[in-house]
């Protein structure tokens, strides 16, 4: 089954337009990473996914389901975003705890000490930082609540916007490394937006490349290891990556 359909998917803010007739099908289990410029709308697609960039037409369907606009609880349960800097997503005043019970208190779910304390083992954090505040963590430690956060309410697909770009190298291949198992072990569809080819080669399987709002190629990841991208564009972005 699809886990992620879009047709004919236009978003604008306000009177501009600047996401024009995208379409893209993600089969569940998929890595599939969106690469291009900056300001080619790559984010701005998993806004509209995840109902954060109100005005769009066209068809956004989730495991088969059309998407609603606004608030859509089928989709707040199957699909979560993580966001590139940890440091925003996460109140500076919550404890981790606090963090992780949220979503669970707001759909009703019990057993809410239980399941944090599974979501930090997933995660590799130690049950010592479920009682600690965001800026008594590392940038790393941050990033893995933010996924542990995302992870809450036993979602099918995540929505990755950069997710390592704000690390420390050092941090990155950890974070990189914890993303890659994490989808192993609970069959996750990812739809990322990264600016590192080299992180498309190592978590994804597919990739799209945007320019000015609009897909200009599909490819597999094995012909972007083997440089066989075919748009002039697309071979563009792989010469500036390799040099
Ligand atoms: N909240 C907003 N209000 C108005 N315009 C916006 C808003 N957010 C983004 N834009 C504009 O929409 C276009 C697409 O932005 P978007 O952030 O989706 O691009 P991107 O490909 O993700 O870029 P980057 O790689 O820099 O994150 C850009 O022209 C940007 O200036």
């Amino acid at each position: 089954m699809s886990a992620l359909t879009l047709k004919n998917l236009d978003i604008s803010y306000g009177d501009t337009k600047v996401v024009h007739g995208v379409n893209l099908d993600v089969p569940e289990g998929e890595s599939f990473a969106l690469v291009g410029e900056s300001g080619s709308g790559k984010s701005t697609i998993l806004r509209a996914i995840a109902g954060l960039a109100p005005e769009w037409t066209g068809e956004i369907s989730v495991l088969g389901k059309p998407r609603t606009h606004g608030v859509d609880r089928n989709v707040s349960r199957t699909v979560q975003m993580v966001f590139q800097d940890p440091y925003g997503s996460l109140h500076p005043r919550k404890t981790i705890d606090s963090a992780l019970s949220e979503p669970l208190a707001i759909h009703g779910i019990g057993n809410r000490g239980e399941r944090v304390e599974a979501v930090l083992k997933q995660v590799g954090l130690d049950q010592r930082f479920r009682f600690r505040f965001p800026h008594q963590l590392s940038g790393g430690q941050r990033q893995r609540v933010a996924i542990a956060r995302a992870l809450m309410l036993e979602p099918k697909v995540l929505l990755l916007d950069e997710p390592t770009s704000a690390l420390d190298v050092s941090v990155q291949a950890e974070i990189l490394n914890l993303l890659k198992r994490l989808r192993r072990e609970q069959n996750l569809t990812f739809l990322m937006v990264t600016h590192n080819l080299p992180v498309v080669s190592f978590l994804c399987d597919r990739l799209a490349v945007m320019r000015h709002g609009r897909i200009v190629e599909i490819a597999d990841v094995a012909q972007l290891k083997q440089g066989d991208l075919k748009e002039p564009y697309s071979r563009e972005l792989l010469a500036a990556t390799a040099a």
